[in-house]
């Protein structure tokens, strides 16, 4: 393994550089001049140089295009068939989940792990040294960097095809929960954990489901239950013995083994919170080869699906503001008041799920990560989860992921409740791509109306408008620093209320 070098590159796109050595065994590859080895991390650096056009998927140059189409392509959900220059999949952390279950490779000849990074033929060279590339500190700033277009339900994964179909003689698991039906007080100290990781040894709440019950609650997973999919998995409506409706998330096959810990975790946060704007865990089964979640059903849709009008109702602007003001709650009593500090990190429209009578409740805790809790401390660091278009440009330069990612997302995700446009709109013209960037413009210009929704045909009151654009951008601010905490949002937009009632009496 003498590995001698044939070929080194590097590509800079703003502020970042990629780079990788060519040598007889295989590449190395550095970003910012560290060097990668693993493959996710490589193509999560990679997509914000194809979205941002430093690098096309079409171009042979110095391979990068051939890497990107090629290595990159789960992570990128790259269609060739569809658009040779658009990346698909809206979601980096989806692709995270499915490419950690890659194989790693491990070199005989060397301690160097390497998580598959880019398959065989890209393998590390044995006994290599990390080699320097030129290195460039700051990050691109996230919000040009996703062009991601939710196209992520469509990826074949050919190894789960070829896997045989679920057995449905698993031996019976219990599920438990007690079925209060209470809604929590925003601001309470949550109860003690409601339901066991271990299913079988808990045995105190009244409702117990087995995998054969969960089979008959969705009538054997019938595709007419159908709720949706995630990155997760696939999500059931069921009606179980006792008639409660609830939704059951069932794990996808290929994300077994290396997602354990995902599950666990999402289990394991999801069931220490209650919180009447959170999605409820109802239960929990891990048994074979089953992941089965069940939660509370939430009837109307998710958020981004009313934005589309999809569901034949217009979301008024008094609708929009309590769905704000609930997101804002919801997301500080994970902050503040769970029993250990939690950040969302994947706050967006799809995962707000929205009730009958239009009131919001955050789901997909699937992210979710115990926050900071040693004295002191301000951050944990992680690899990048999360959404593109929400996600913290700190957090992305850093790794370090702190409360204020999310107070990030929100500040876009409030821009899109007002609008109705996605963080980035490809199809728009350049100046218009990236919502957040488009809706500060306008607002420096005085236009706030054009910012709205022209879906609403409210005349709202532009102070109204202005104020609530306004805290949008504060919490979007590029540093941590500069953005407000979750409470003081919550705060700000109850007088935003307030303003908005009294706007409406003096007409
Ligand atoms: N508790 C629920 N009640 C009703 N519908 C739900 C519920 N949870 C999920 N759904 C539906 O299932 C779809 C998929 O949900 P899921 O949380 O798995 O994925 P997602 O949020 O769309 O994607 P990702 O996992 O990548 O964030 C949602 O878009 C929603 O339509």
């Amino acid at each position: 393994g003498g590995g001698g070098l044939v070929w080194g590159s590097s590509r800079s796109c703003g502020v970042d550089s990629v780079g990788y050595l060519k040598t007889e065994d295989g590449y190395l590859m550095f970003v910012n001049g560290e060097r990668i080895d693993d493959r996710v991390s490589l193509c999560e650096a990679l997509a914000a140089f194809f979205v941002n056009k430093c690098l096309e998927f079409d171009s042979p140059v110095e391979d990068w295009g051939e890497i990107g189409r090629r290595y990159c392509y789960e992570v990128f959900k790259y269609d060739a068939k569809l658009d040779r220059n658009a990346i698909f999949g809206d979601t980096i952390h989806m692709a995270r989940r499915k490419l950690l279950l890659l194989p790693p490779v491990v070199s005989p000849n060397s301690d160097t792990r390497v998580d598959g990074i880019i398959g065989h033929e890209l393998s590390f060279p044995p006994k290599k040294k990390a080699l320097a590339v030129p290195a460039v500190v700051l990050l691109c700033c996230v919000i040009i960097c996703p062009c991601f277009r939710a196209r992520k339900k469509e990826s074949i994964d050919p190894e789960s095809l070829a896997r045989k179909p679920i057995s449905h003689s698993i031996s019976p698991l219990d599920v438990t929960s007690l079925p209060e039906k209470n809604l929590a007080t925003p601001h309470k100290a949550p109860s003690s954990p409601r339901f066991s990781l271990s299913p079988p040894q808990n045995k105190i709440g009244s409702l117990q489901l087995s995998i054969s019950q969960i089979i008959k609650a969705t009538q054997n997973f019938s595709p007419s239950l159908k709720l949706g999919e995630g990155g997760f998995g696939t999500v059931y409506k069921g009606v179980l013995h006792d008639g409660e409706v609830v939704a059951i998330k069932r794990a996808k096959m290929e994300h077994f083994g290396t997602l354990r810990d995902e599950f666990s975790s999402e289990v394991e946060l999801l069931a220490k919170i209650e919180h009447r704007s959170l999605v409820r865990l109802l239960g929990y089964t891990e048994k074979g080869n089953e992941r089965i979640i069940v939660t509370e059903y939430v009837s109307n849709g998710t958020l981004r699906e009313h934005l589309d009008g999809l569901h034949g109702h217009i979301l008024d602007f008094n609708q929009r503001l309590e769905i704000a003001i609930d997101v804002a709650h919801a997301l500080t009593y994970l902050h503040l008041y769970a029993e250990k500090p939690i950040i969302h990190r994947d706050v967006k429209a799809s995962n707000i799920l929205l009730t009958e009578s239009f009131r919001a409740k955050v789901s997909d805790f699937g992210f979710a990560r115990i926050g900071p809790t040693e004295a002191g401390q301000t951050h944990i660091s992680t690899g990048v989860k999360g959404t593109a278009g929400y996600l913290d440009p700190e957090y992305l330069r850093t790794y370090q992921v702190t409360p204020k990612s999310d107070v990030f997302s929100f500040g876009i995700l409030l821009i899109e409740i007002l609008s109705a446009r996605r963080p980035v709109e490809m199809k728009r013209c350049i100046q218009e791509r990236i919502t957040i960037r488009w809706a500060f413009k306008k607002f420096n210009e005085g236009n706030v109306r054009e910012l709205l929704d022209p879906k609403l045909q409210e005349d709202v009151n532009p102070e109204v408008v202005t104020k609530m654009l306004s805290l949008a951008f504060h919490c979007a601010a590029p540093t941590r620093a500069n953005r407000p905490l979750m409470k003081e949002v919550g705060e700000q937009l109850w007088e935003i209320r307030k303003d908005f009632g009294k706007s409406l009496r003096s007409e």
